[in-house]
């Protein structure tokens, strides 16, 4: 469905993807996962034919973007990370008129308009105004809006950004649903739980260069450990930095972060490590076991963490 190798994108003298490889394959949900400024949303532009690469090449759905711009897009679903619906519009017209533009009968709309409604659970909003939308609403209706055309690939720019938790959860099953249809996914995120939902493959992004690949858990089983201790220490005693501390349990795992309100420690037995915390004389306010996530990843690959 995609093939890029050495993908480029400048802007000026500011290079945002610095030559990256990517395949994505029918019926997979694919990720790229990075922070602010990781080049996701321009790679995204790139893919939907919509920005023209800088460098290496990009086949969508074996064609040239660059070449033919009109069929890639014919066949795409673009979910963008803005809401670019029309409030001027009924929820329906915004679906109907978008239908329209790809030169689909009235007939046929009409009822794909109806079907995705039913979709995304908004059949009882179908002649409110956008305004009066919930975020959640407006991202759902978008994700329909990209499906109007039957797309063989749908393209979502951090499809749940700024959502409540309970809206995350409700586009995430619909997305899922979307998935088990067999429609090929491939979605933008800095939320690393919703990469490790929804993604079967994905890529770590930052600074414009892919830092890993794998699924979820391959990237777990190779860069972190099963289970990591978080530890959070009160008010410490003079010369108790993080620094001097993480050096008191460096030995108790794999490895140690410091991050500015806790320790991590790596380790295969995250209720060994604290109990042999404990047994050193330590006394951290609040521990917490925990599996490692892609956040762990990420931190490990880049010293940094995702929200940083
Ligand atoms: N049109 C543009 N002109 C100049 N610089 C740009 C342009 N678009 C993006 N950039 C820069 O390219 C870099 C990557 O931006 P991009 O939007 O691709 O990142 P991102 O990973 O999608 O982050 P975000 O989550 O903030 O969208 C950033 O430093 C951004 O400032």
């Amino acid at each position: 469905m995609i093939h890029a190798r050495g993908l480029r994108k400048s802007f000026g003298d500011f290079e945002a993807v610095k030559g990256i490889d990517v395949t994505v394959r029918r019926g997979e949900a694919f990720g790229f996962l990075g922070p602010n400024g990781a080049g996701k949303s321009s790679t995204m532009r790139m893919i939907a034919a919509v920005s023209p690469i800088s460098g290496g090449e990009l086949r969508i759905l074996d064609m040239d973007p660059a070449n033919d711009g009109p069929a890639v897009r014919a066949r795409l679903g673009v979910c963008p990370q803005e809401d670019t619906l029309d409030t001027e519009l009924t929820v329906r017209d915004n679906l109907f008129v978008y239908g329209r533009y790809f030169g689909l009968p009235r007939k046929e709309v009409r009822a794909r308009v109806d079907e995705l409604l039913e979709f995304v659970q908004l059949t009882e909003k179908a002649d409110a105004m956008v305004d009066d939308l919930s975020g959640g609403m407006k991202r759902r209706l978008t994700i329909a809006r990209s499906l109007i055309n039957g797309p063989d690939l749908l393209l979502l720019d951090e499809p749940t950004t700024g959502l409540d938790p309970q809206a995350r959860h409700v586009v995430w099953d619909r997305l899922f649903r979307l998935k088990q249809q067999g429609v090929t996914l491939v979605l933008t995120t800095h939320y690393m739980d919703e990469a490790e939902q929804l993604c079967d493959r994905l890529v770590v992004m930052d600074k414009g260069v892919i830092v890993a690949e794998g699924s979820p858990l391959e990237l777990i089983r190779t860069h972190s450990t099963r289970e990591v201790a978080e530890l959070r220490f009160g008010v410490s005693r003079e010369g108790d930095t993080h620094e001097a501390l993480a050096e008191k349990v460096a030995d108790l795992g794999e490895r140690v972060e410091v991050l500015p309100d806790r320790l991590l420690v790596y380790g295969h037995d995250g209720e060994e490590i604290i109990a042999k915390v404990h047994e050193r004389g330590l006394e951290p306010a609040v521990t917490l076991v925990r599996r490692s996530t892609l956040e762990d990843v990420f931190l490990r690959l880049t010293g940094r963490t995702l929200v940083d």
